[in-house]
């Protein structure tokens, strides 16, 4: 076992502060940690940027406090440090890095996982040089990120991202990018690159996706206006939408996406990230990401046992 002590970076406003069921945890998985506990946005990566490699680091917040501790571990790494595993105590909102490797959100799911320290090699995504997990959006999704309101969201959570959702269908922005992918450019109106395989909570948006792979699948919506957007979003719900016949999946290491419509915000793991143009790839540093063992053990990295000597990962120039 790596023994050298836990780190919680602890965001108290994820899901409308959970700290009670962090108590709960750490008081069932028996573990001493040390509690971070963040102060304003941004603070976890700044925090997440000083702890030592051989701590274990989790973050108990949503997927933004992820994102967030995760670009800490990018700039430790551009400084020339090692970084210690990442791991997850999901109290966010929709927690779908934690769906991701299917980590249950109760005490007792928690508490077995940090007792069972694995992890895999992940070789975050960057978007114009910020690191993210999950996905980078653009079009209805960025734009109902982008202008969901915050008040409604402290009120009735996941469910406001489903009004300004259907607001963006009732009322849908003129939308027009090009991707480029090697030598193929594609027109659309919305499109989504992704290293998971799950999007917005636990609906499938490419079945074949995964963290480990040293990929993205960039999913790709041509059509536009009030009807396709609401067949694009109904048919994701119904974990259908890699499966529409003008939608194409393509897996790719590196794109670029311009604008045809002026600037258009782009949502990085379910948050406003800024306008295009962009330019994403996957990160040259891996992260160890901490993950339950049946996650482990359906990926074939069968090295990342905690306390086994691992070697730094060798990434194939391409
Ligand atoms: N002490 C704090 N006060 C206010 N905001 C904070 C604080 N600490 C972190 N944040 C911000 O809270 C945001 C949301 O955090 P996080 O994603 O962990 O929670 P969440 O409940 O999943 O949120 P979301 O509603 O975005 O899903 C982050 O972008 C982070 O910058």
């Amino acid at each position: 076992m790596m023994g050298d002590g836990i780190t919680i970076i602890f965001n108290p406003r994820a899901g409308g502060n959970k700290q009670r069921f962090l108590s709960a945890i750490l008081q069932r998985a028996g573990v001493k940690a040390e509690l971070l506990q963040t102060t304003h946005p941004g603070h976890a990566r700044e925090l997440a940027r000083r702890v030592r490699a051989g701590r274990r680091l989790y973050v108990a917040g949503g997927d933004g406090s992820l994102n967030e501790a995760l670009n800490g571990l990018l700039d430790a790494q551009i400084d020339g440090h090692e970084v210690p595993p990442l791991g997850i105590i999901p109290l966010g909102t929709a927690n779908v890095l934690a769906v991701e490797v299917g980590l249950g959100v109760n005490t007792r799911a928690v508490a077995s996982y940090i007792h069972d320290p694995v992890y895999v090699w992940v070789r975050p995504g960057l978007l114009n040089g910020r690191a993210f997990f999950l996905m980078v959006g653009i079009g209805a999704d960025a734009d109902t990120v982008a202008n969901v309101s915050l008040r409604l969201k402290r009120l009735i959570g996941k469910g406001a991202y489903v009004l300004e959702g259907l607001r963006n269908i009732a009322f849908p922005r003129h939308r027009d990018f090009e991707v480029h992918i090697g030598r193929d450019q594609y027109r659309v109106a919305g499109v989504v690159a992704t290293h998971a395989s799950h999007y917005g909570g636990k609906f499938i948006i490419s079945p074949d996706a995964s963290l480990t792979e040293n990929k993205l699948d960039v999913v790709m919506m041509p059509a536009s206006g009030s009807l396709a957007t609401a067949r694009y979003g109904l048919a994701l719900t119904m974990n259908r939408l890699f499966r529409q016949s003008d939608v194409s999946v393509v897996r790719t290491e590196r794109l670029t996406i311009t604008s045809h419509c002026g600037p258009a915000p782009v949502q990085i793991d379910g948050e406003n990230a800024g306008a295009l143009p962009c330019e994403i790839s996957l990160s040259p540093y891996p992260v160890r990401l901490l993950v339950p063992r049946a996650y482990f053990n359906a990926t074939s990295q069968k090295d990342g046992q905690m306390g086994a000597s691992s070697q730094p990962l060798q990434i194939a120039s391409q």
